[in-house]
Protein backbone atom coordinates (compact mmCIF):
# COMPACT_ATOMS: atom_id res chain seq x y z
CA UNK A 1 0.00 0.00 0.00
CA UNK A 2 1.22 3.56 -0.71
CA UNK A 3 -1.08 5.99 1.10
CA UNK A 4 -0.72 4.02 4.39
CA UNK A 5 1.40 1.63 6.81
CA UNK A 6 -0.15 -0.95 9.11
CA UNK A 7 2.19 -2.95 11.70
CA UNK A 8 0.85 -5.56 14.28
CA UNK A 9 1.54 -4.92 17.91
CA UNK A 10 -0.16 -7.89 19.60
CA UNK A 11 -3.38 -7.11 20.31
CA UNK A 12 -2.82 -3.13 18.94
CA UNK A 13 -3.26 -2.73 15.10
CA UNK A 14 -1.92 0.21 14.29
CA UNK A 15 -2.54 2.44 11.13
CA UNK A 16 -0.22 5.08 9.97
CA UNK A 17 -1.59 7.82 7.20
CA UNK A 18 1.12 7.72 5.55
CA UNK A 19 1.62 11.19 2.67
CA UNK A 20 3.19 13.02 5.47
CA UNK A 21 4.42 15.76 2.33
CA UNK A 22 1.02 16.56 2.05
CA UNK A 23 0.14 16.29 5.28
CA UNK A 24 -1.67 12.97 5.00
CA UNK A 25 -4.47 14.24 2.84
CA UNK A 26 -6.65 12.15 2.26
CA UNK A 27 -7.27 11.19 -1.83
CA UNK A 28 -9.15 8.64 -3.49
CA UNK A 29 -6.30 5.63 -3.08
CA UNK A 30 -5.95 6.58 1.21
CA UNK A 31 -9.79 5.83 1.44
CA UNK A 32 -9.49 2.44 -0.88
CA UNK A 33 -5.99 1.65 1.24
CA UNK A 34 -7.84 2.28 4.46
CA UNK A 35 -10.57 0.02 3.88
CA UNK A 36 -7.84 -2.96 3.13
CA UNK A 37 -6.29 -2.08 6.52
CA UNK A 38 -9.07 -1.88 8.52
CA UNK A 39 -10.11 -4.98 6.99
CA UNK A 40 -6.78 -6.47 7.55
CA UNK A 41 -6.87 -6.03 11.86
CA UNK A 42 -10.63 -6.25 11.72
CA UNK A 43 -10.54 -10.01 11.03
CA UNK A 44 -7.05 -10.74 12.79
CA UNK A 45 -8.54 -12.45 15.87
CA UNK A 46 -5.25 -11.47 17.71
CA UNK A 47 -5.89 -7.59 17.14
CA UNK A 48 -8.05 -5.94 19.64
CA UNK A 49 -7.93 -2.56 19.55
CA UNK A 50 -6.95 -0.53 15.88
CA UNK A 51 -5.15 3.06 16.41
CA UNK A 52 -5.39 5.11 13.46
CA UNK A 53 -2.23 8.01 13.10
CA UNK A 54 -0.80 10.25 10.61
CA UNK A 55 3.43 10.12 9.97
CA UNK A 56 5.04 13.40 9.93
CA UNK A 57 3.73 16.86 11.75
CA UNK A 58 0.04 15.72 11.03
CA UNK A 59 -2.98 13.44 11.96
CA UNK A 60 -4.64 14.91 8.69
CA UNK A 61 -5.47 17.83 7.22
CA UNK A 62 -8.52 16.81 5.44
CA UNK A 63 -9.29 15.86 1.95
CA UNK A 64 -6.93 16.14 -0.70
CA UNK A 65 -7.69 19.50 -2.25
CA UNK A 66 -5.27 19.31 -5.29
CA UNK A 67 -7.82 16.93 -6.61
CA UNK A 68 -10.69 18.84 -6.36
CA UNK A 69 -10.18 20.98 -9.89
CA UNK A 70 -10.99 17.19 -11.15
CA UNK A 71 -13.86 16.61 -9.48
CA UNK A 72 -17.65 17.46 -11.78
CA UNK A 73 -20.68 17.62 -10.00
CA UNK A 74 -20.89 13.48 -10.32
CA UNK A 75 -17.59 12.81 -8.99
CA UNK A 76 -17.77 15.14 -6.30
CA UNK A 77 -20.94 13.43 -5.33
CA UNK A 78 -19.11 9.85 -5.48
CA UNK A 79 -15.83 10.76 -3.88
CA UNK A 80 -17.80 12.13 -0.84
CA UNK A 81 -20.11 9.38 -0.87
CA UNK A 82 -16.79 6.65 -0.90
CA UNK A 83 -15.10 9.08 2.01
CA UNK A 84 -18.61 9.12 4.05
CA UNK A 85 -18.96 5.21 3.47
CA UNK A 86 -15.38 4.80 4.72
CA UNK A 87 -15.88 6.96 8.13
CA UNK A 88 -19.62 5.03 8.48
CA UNK A 89 -17.40 1.23 8.23
CA UNK A 90 -15.09 2.66 10.88
CA UNK A 91 -17.35 3.86 13.01
CA UNK A 92 -19.51 0.24 13.04
CA UNK A 93 -17.05 -1.83 13.20
CA UNK A 94 -16.87 -4.70 16.22
CA UNK A 95 -13.56 -3.13 17.50
CA UNK A 96 -12.65 -0.56 19.40
CA UNK A 97 -10.78 2.39 17.65
CA UNK A 98 -8.29 5.10 18.90
CA UNK A 99 -7.43 8.49 16.66
CA UNK A 100 -3.94 9.06 18.12
CA UNK A 101 -3.73 13.04 16.86
CA UNK A 102 -1.10 14.72 15.78
CA UNK A 103 -0.52 18.42 14.69
CA UNK A 104 -3.68 19.40 12.32
CA UNK A 105 -6.72 16.84 12.60
CA UNK A 106 -8.36 19.14 9.57
CA UNK A 107 -11.51 18.96 8.06
CA UNK A 108 -11.54 14.85 6.20
CA UNK A 109 -8.69 14.18 8.93
CA UNK A 110 -10.81 15.75 11.72
CA UNK A 111 -13.93 13.81 10.33
CA UNK A 112 -12.17 10.28 10.23
CA UNK A 113 -10.97 11.22 13.67
CA UNK A 114 -14.57 11.64 14.54
CA UNK A 115 -15.19 8.17 13.05
CA UNK A 116 -13.11 6.76 15.46
CA UNK A 117 -14.39 5.58 19.07
CA UNK A 118 -11.69 7.68 21.09
CA UNK A 119 -9.41 10.29 20.40
CA UNK A 120 -6.39 11.26 22.52
CA UNK A 121 -4.91 14.32 21.37
CA UNK A 122 -1.22 15.83 21.19
CA UNK A 123 -1.08 19.58 23.26
CA UNK A 124 0.06 20.80 19.84
CA UNK A 125 -2.61 19.91 17.97
CA UNK A 126 -5.15 22.08 15.98
CA UNK A 127 -8.45 20.86 14.97
CA UNK A 128 -11.73 22.34 12.89
CA UNK A 129 -13.94 22.04 9.74
CA UNK A 130 -12.13 24.57 7.58
CA UNK A 131 -14.34 23.42 4.34
CA UNK A 132 -16.27 26.93 4.45
CA UNK A 133 -13.68 28.81 3.25
CA UNK A 134 -12.77 26.75 0.16
CA UNK A 135 -16.62 27.05 -0.63
CA UNK A 136 -17.85 23.95 0.56
CA UNK A 137 -18.85 22.19 3.96
CA UNK A 138 -17.84 19.17 5.09
CA UNK A 139 -18.62 16.17 3.11
CA UNK A 140 -17.40 12.96 5.14
CA UNK A 141 -19.69 12.74 7.74
CA UNK A 142 -19.11 16.29 9.78
CA UNK A 143 -21.97 17.98 9.77
CA UNK A 144 -23.71 14.71 11.23
CA UNK A 145 -21.10 13.46 13.95
CA UNK A 146 -20.12 16.67 14.84
CA UNK A 147 -23.34 17.67 16.48
CA UNK A 148 -23.83 14.45 17.64
CA UNK A 149 -20.53 14.45 19.55
CA UNK A 150 -20.24 18.29 20.73
CA UNK A 151 -24.21 19.65 20.58
CA UNK A 152 -25.57 21.82 17.53
CA UNK A 153 -24.39 25.29 18.85
CA UNK A 154 -21.11 24.52 18.65
CA UNK A 155 -20.81 22.44 15.88
CA UNK A 156 -22.92 25.10 13.97
CA UNK A 157 -20.04 27.80 14.83
CA UNK A 158 -17.36 25.31 14.35
CA UNK A 159 -18.46 24.80 10.85
CA UNK A 160 -19.87 28.17 9.70
CA UNK A 161 -16.66 30.42 11.00
CA UNK A 162 -14.09 26.75 9.41
CA UNK A 163 -12.02 28.10 12.66
CA UNK A 164 -9.23 25.67 14.19
CA UNK A 165 -9.46 24.93 18.14
CA UNK A 166 -6.42 24.18 20.21
CA UNK A 167 -6.55 20.19 21.39
CA UNK A 168 -7.02 21.72 25.26
CA UNK A 169 -11.02 23.44 23.68
CA UNK A 170 -11.64 20.63 22.16
CA UNK A 171 -10.98 18.61 24.92
CA UNK A 172 -13.52 20.91 27.07
CA UNK A 173 -16.44 20.58 24.17
CA UNK A 174 -15.60 17.01 24.50
CA UNK A 175 -14.30 16.93 20.88
CA UNK A 176 -11.49 14.96 22.08
CA UNK A 177 -10.95 12.57 24.96
CA UNK A 178 -8.00 13.13 26.46
CA UNK A 179 -5.09 15.72 26.23
CA UNK A 180 -1.39 14.81 26.31
CA UNK A 181 2.04 15.84 26.15
CA UNK A 182 3.39 15.64 22.62
CA UNK A 183 6.31 13.25 23.78
CA UNK A 184 3.93 11.08 25.94
CA UNK A 185 1.35 10.88 23.37
CA UNK A 186 2.36 7.15 21.61
CA UNK A 187 2.68 6.04 24.93
CA UNK A 188 -0.40 7.40 26.75
CA UNK A 189 -2.24 5.84 23.52
CA UNK A 190 -0.86 2.02 23.98
CA UNK A 191 -1.41 2.75 27.29
CA UNK A 192 -5.35 3.12 26.69
CA UNK A 193 -5.44 0.90 23.85
CA UNK A 194 -3.76 -2.42 26.00
CA UNK A 195 -6.52 -1.23 28.85
CA UNK A 196 -9.51 -1.47 26.07
CA UNK A 197 -7.86 -4.87 24.81
CA UNK A 198 -8.32 -6.53 27.92
CA UNK A 199 -12.18 -6.19 28.35
CA UNK A 200 -14.97 -8.63 26.50
CA UNK A 201 -14.94 -8.35 23.13
CA UNK A 202 -18.69 -9.26 22.91
CA UNK A 203 -19.50 -6.57 25.07
CA UNK A 204 -17.82 -3.64 23.67
CA UNK A 205 -19.19 -4.91 20.21
CA UNK A 206 -22.70 -4.81 21.88
CA UNK A 207 -21.80 -1.19 23.39
CA UNK A 208 -20.33 -0.06 20.22
CA UNK A 209 -23.73 -1.52 18.30
CA UNK A 210 -26.04 -0.09 21.07
CA UNK A 211 -24.34 3.51 21.15
CA UNK A 212 -24.17 3.88 17.32
CA UNK A 213 -27.40 2.62 16.30
CA UNK A 214 -29.53 3.67 19.62
CA UNK A 215 -28.48 7.14 18.97
CA UNK A 216 -30.56 7.54 15.64
CA UNK A 217 -33.52 5.50 17.13
CA UNK A 218 -36.52 6.41 19.14
CA UNK A 219 -35.66 6.03 22.92
CA UNK A 220 -37.90 2.84 23.64
CA UNK A 221 -36.50 0.95 20.96
CA UNK A 222 -32.92 1.88 21.99
CA UNK A 223 -34.03 0.53 25.54
CA UNK A 224 -35.34 -2.56 24.04
CA UNK A 225 -32.31 -3.30 22.04
CA UNK A 226 -30.13 -2.85 25.33
CA UNK A 227 -32.30 -5.58 27.35
CA UNK A 228 -32.57 -8.10 24.02
CA UNK A 229 -28.57 -7.47 24.21
CA UNK A 230 -28.09 -9.13 27.68
CA UNK A 231 -29.56 -12.23 25.89
CA UNK A 232 -26.49 -12.79 23.76
CA UNK A 233 -23.56 -11.34 26.76
CA UNK A 234 -25.40 -13.53 29.29
CA UNK A 235 -24.91 -16.54 26.96
CA UNK A 236 -21.25 -15.83 26.94
CA UNK A 237 -18.22 -17.82 28.40
CA UNK A 238 -17.11 -13.85 28.82
CA UNK A 239 -19.72 -13.24 31.32
CA UNK A 240 -19.39 -16.51 33.15
CA UNK A 241 -15.16 -15.75 33.88
CA UNK A 242 -16.59 -11.99 34.50
CA UNK A 243 -18.75 -13.17 37.14
CA UNK A 244 -16.74 -15.78 38.13
CA UNK A 245 -13.64 -13.72 38.70
CA UNK A 246 -15.23 -10.83 40.92
CA UNK A 247 -16.62 -13.61 43.40
CA UNK A 248 -13.31 -15.37 43.72
CA UNK A 249 -11.41 -11.68 44.15
CA UNK A 250 -9.14 -12.22 41.15
CA UNK A 251 -8.87 -10.69 37.84
CA UNK A 252 -11.06 -11.93 34.77
CA UNK A 253 -9.35 -13.25 31.88
CA UNK A 254 -11.55 -13.07 28.47
CA UNK A 255 -11.56 -14.74 25.33
CA UNK A 256 -14.31 -13.26 23.51
CA UNK A 257 -16.52 -16.18 23.48
C1 LIG B 1 -2.90 22.45 7.66
C2 LIG B 1 -2.31 23.76 7.25
C3 LIG B 1 -2.83 24.89 8.12
C4 LIG B 1 -0.77 23.64 7.47
O1 LIG B 1 -0.10 24.79 7.02
P1 LIG B 1 1.50 24.74 6.89
O2 LIG B 1 2.11 24.20 8.11
O3 LIG B 1 1.89 26.12 6.44
O4 LIG B 1 1.78 23.66 5.75
P2 LIG B 1 1.50 23.80 4.19
O5 LIG B 1 2.71 24.34 3.50
O6 LIG B 1 0.23 24.50 3.95
O7 LIG B 1 1.27 22.26 3.81
C5 LIG B 1 2.34 21.39 3.44
C6 LIG B 1 2.00 20.78 2.10
O8 LIG B 1 0.82 19.99 2.26
C7 LIG B 1 -0.15 20.43 1.32
N1 LIG B 1 -1.50 20.27 1.89
C8 LIG B 1 -1.91 20.62 3.11
N2 LIG B 1 -3.20 20.33 3.28
C9 LIG B 1 -3.60 19.76 2.13
C10 LIG B 1 -4.84 19.24 1.67
N3 LIG B 1 -5.94 19.18 2.45
N4 LIG B 1 -4.89 18.75 0.42
C11 LIG B 1 -3.82 18.75 -0.39
N5 LIG B 1 -2.62 19.21 0.00
C12 LIG B 1 -2.53 19.71 1.23
C13 LIG B 1 0.18 21.88 1.06
O9 LIG B 1 -0.37 22.29 -0.16
C14 LIG B 1 1.69 21.82 1.05
O10 LIG B 1 2.12 21.32 -0.19
P3 LIG B 1 3.33 22.05 -0.99
O11 LIG B 1 3.44 21.30 -2.27
O12 LIG B 1 4.53 21.90 -0.09
O13 LIG B 1 2.91 23.47 -1.15
C15 LIG B 1 -2.59 24.07 5.77
O14 LIG B 1 -1.89 23.17 4.97
C16 LIG B 1 -4.04 23.99 5.42
O15 LIG B 1 -4.80 24.88 5.73
N6 LIG B 1 -4.45 22.92 4.72
C17 LIG B 1 -5.79 22.75 4.20
C18 LIG B 1 -6.78 22.38 5.30
C19 LIG B 1 -8.19 22.25 4.73
O16 LIG B 1 -8.73 23.17 4.16
N7 LIG B 1 -8.79 21.06 4.89
C20 LIG B 1 -10.10 20.77 4.37
C21 LIG B 1 -9.98 20.04 3.07
S1 LIG B 1 -11.56 19.74 2.28
C22 LIG B 1 -12.12 18.35 3.10
O17 LIG B 1 -11.50 17.81 3.96
C23 LIG B 1 -13.44 17.79 2.60
C24 LIG B 1 -13.96 16.71 3.44
O18 LIG B 1 -14.91 17.16 4.33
Amino acid sequence: METIVVKKETPIGWIYLNRPDRLNAINQQMIKELRQGIDEMLYDSDIKVIIITGNGKAFSAGADISQFKELNGYTAWQFAKSGRELMDYIENINKPTIAMINGYALGGGLELAMACDIRIAAEETQLGLPEINLGIYPGFGGTQRLVRLIGKGKALELMLTGDRISAKEAEKIGLVNKVVPLSNLEQETRNFALKLAEKPPISIALIKLLVNQGIDLPILAGLNMESLGWGVVFSTEDEKEGVSAFLEKRKAQFKGK
